[in-house]
Formats: C-alpha cells, sequence, structure tokens
C-alpha cells in the first residue's frame, strides 16, 4: 500500500516575473494550484518551466509578483518549515558524498535526530524498505547512489521525496530516464497519493493521462491553462511546439490522445 497523506496544502503564483541580466525568463504568470490537483507545466525547452518551479520551491526569488504556499507568501516561510510541507525533486540532484541507497533515503526522514541515528530505529527502517519496494529498488538497498542508473537515481529520489510525507510534491520532469513501465508505475503511484502535484513534463500523453490540470508555456508567459481535453488541441499544440498533430480520445476513454504527424517538425525547410 502506498503512503497516504491527506492534503491541505495548496499553492498560488501571482504576476510572477523573473530575469537574467539579459532576458526575461518568467513574464507577468498568474495561476493557482488547487489542494490535490495534478498539475503539469508544459512547453517547448528554454520557455522556463524548471526556473517557474525554482521560483516556487524558494531557491529563486522572483524580480515581481509572489508565490503563495497556503494563503502564505513563501519568502515569509522558514526553509524548515516549506519543507515539512513541500518536497522537491530536481532533475539533477547533487549528492554531497557516496552514499547508499538506503542512506539517500534516512535523509528524507524529518524529524529531530540526525539521519545515522535514525537509519537503524525500526519504525523507520520498515519505512525506507516500504518505499524502497514502492519503487522497485529493495534489491538496490545497499548500492552507492553514483553506481546507479540513470532510472534507478530517478526513482529514489522520488522515493526519498515521498518519504518527507509532503503536502505537495515538486517535480521536475519526473518521467526523465524512465523507461515506459516505471514512467506509467511512478506516476500512477504519485497520483494514487492524492497530494497536490505540480510537475514539469514533456510527454504529452503521459500529461493527459494524469494531469488534472495542464499549463502551458512558451516564451516565459502562460498562453494557455485548463483541462487536457481543454488544452490539448491541434491548433493550441502547433502553436506551442510547431508540429502538427492528431487529437483523438484514448481508448481508455477518459482523456485526449496525442498523435505527432512526422513531416520533418518544426524546423522542417517548407
Ligand atoms: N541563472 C540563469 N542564468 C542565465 N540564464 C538562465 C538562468 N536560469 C535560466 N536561464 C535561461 O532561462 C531559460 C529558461 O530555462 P529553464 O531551465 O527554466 O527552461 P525549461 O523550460 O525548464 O527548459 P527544458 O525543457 O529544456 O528543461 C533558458 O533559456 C535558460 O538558459
Amino acid at each position: 500500500m502506498p503512503i497516504t497523506v491527506h492534503t491541505h496544502s495548496h499553492m498560488e503564483v501571482n504576476n510572477l516575473s523573473w530575469s537574467t541580466s539579459s532576458k526575461k525568463v518568467l513574464d507577468d504568470l498568474s495561476f493557482t494550484i488547487e489542494k490535490g490537483q495534478f498539475v503539469g507545466i508544459l512547453g517547448p525547452n528554454g520557455v522556463g518551466k524548471s526556473t517557474l518551479l525554482r521560483c516556487m520551491y524558494k531557491y529563486l526569488t522572483p524580480d515581481s509578483g509572489e508565490v503563495l504556499l497556503n494563503n502564505l507568501n513563501v519568502s515569509a516561510i522558514s526553509h524548515r518549515e516549506f519543507a515539512s510541507k513541500v518536497a522537491v525533486v530536481l532533475q539533477h540532484t547533487p549528492v554531497g558524498f557516496s552514499m547508499t541507497a538506503r542512506q539517500l533515503l534516512a535523509t528524507g526522514l524529518i524529524n529531530q535526530q540526525k539521519w545515522w541515528q535514525r537509519i537503524n530505529q525500526v519504525a523507520e527502517k520498515h519505512e525506507i524498505d516500504r518505499v524502497l519496494s514502492l519503487v522497485g529498488l529493495t534489491s538496490k538497498a545497499d548500492q552507492i547512489f553514483e553506481s546507479l542508473s540513470g532510472g534507478e537515481r530517478q526513482r529514489l529520489l522520488i522515493a526519498r521525496a515521498l518519504l518527507q510525507k509532503p503536502e505537495i510534491l515538486l517535480l521536475d520532469e519526473p518521467t526523465n530516464h524512465l523507461d515506459v513501465g516505471y514512467q506509467v508505475e511512478i506516476l500512477t503511484l504519485i497520483k494514487s497519493l492524492e497530494i497536490t502535484v505540480v510537475a514539469t513534463i514533456h510527454d504529452l500523453n503521459l500529461a493527459s493521462a494524469f494531469c488534472d490540470k495542464l499549463l502551458l508555456l512558451r516564451d516565459g508567459r502562460l498562453i494557455k491553462s485548463g483541462t487536457p481535453a481543454q488544452v490539448f488541441t491541434p491548433a493550441s499544440i502547433e502553436n506551442i511546439y510547431g508540429i502538427k498533430t492528431e487529437v483523438d480520445s484514448h481508448p481508455q476513454g477518459r482523456h485526449p490522445r496525442v498523435t505527432y504527424h512526422f513531416d520533418g517538425g518544426r524546423h522542417a525547410a517548407v
């Protein structure tokens, strides 16, 4: 059985902008993330998806606008308080020194003790074994993180985030490196937690199947938002990605299915 956390947490982004010295990366974004929603942030490479997540988890401070967690500006929330509600899985998470999978997971257990004091306690060992099993890594428990495959690392980092029992999970391309079996399995697991999830995601069909709401970005601006059925039309996909598609209903009937036309894509000569 997955770890179930009933969430009461929600987020709101109001008029958020962020720039480098030479480029406006995020331009006046506003949207809400309702409690329990699974929200996908989509858009081509370089449009600002990861930067938006960085603002949402307090790594970057917006130039203007605000990010609210449960109606409080995140800049006014201590890192400890924030981490008790929000867990983050990044694309490239630096792991400081050689740790086994089990040791890395122990760093995700939030309480007053140091992870090396917690790791052998029975209840916590049980929790760690449980999440290892959930992400299919039981046999890798004592393997050094750096020696795991890309997909195994990704699953381990998701498992560590789950151990935090967050009310909100922020994920930067969670399916990166995962084979199709694990893409579906991990997203199904995350969805089953019924917590609030915000994920950047490139795969339109996975976004369609798992997300309640999609935010479509282009050049740092929010172009369209809504349910997959509202957002995924051939016109909006061509507008954002410059490719032609067919959009029909998935055979399982609950969400749109996007099929790409292979005519060279947006950089093809016309
Ligand atoms: N600290 C920074 N300094 C300079 N440029 C930056 C910085 N952070 C982000 N950028 C630029 O802002 C743009 C958006 O980057 P971001 O990583 O948010 O894009 P993305 O939509 O997540 O892309 P991808 O789909 O490729 O992961 C890119 O052009 C990136 O080079």
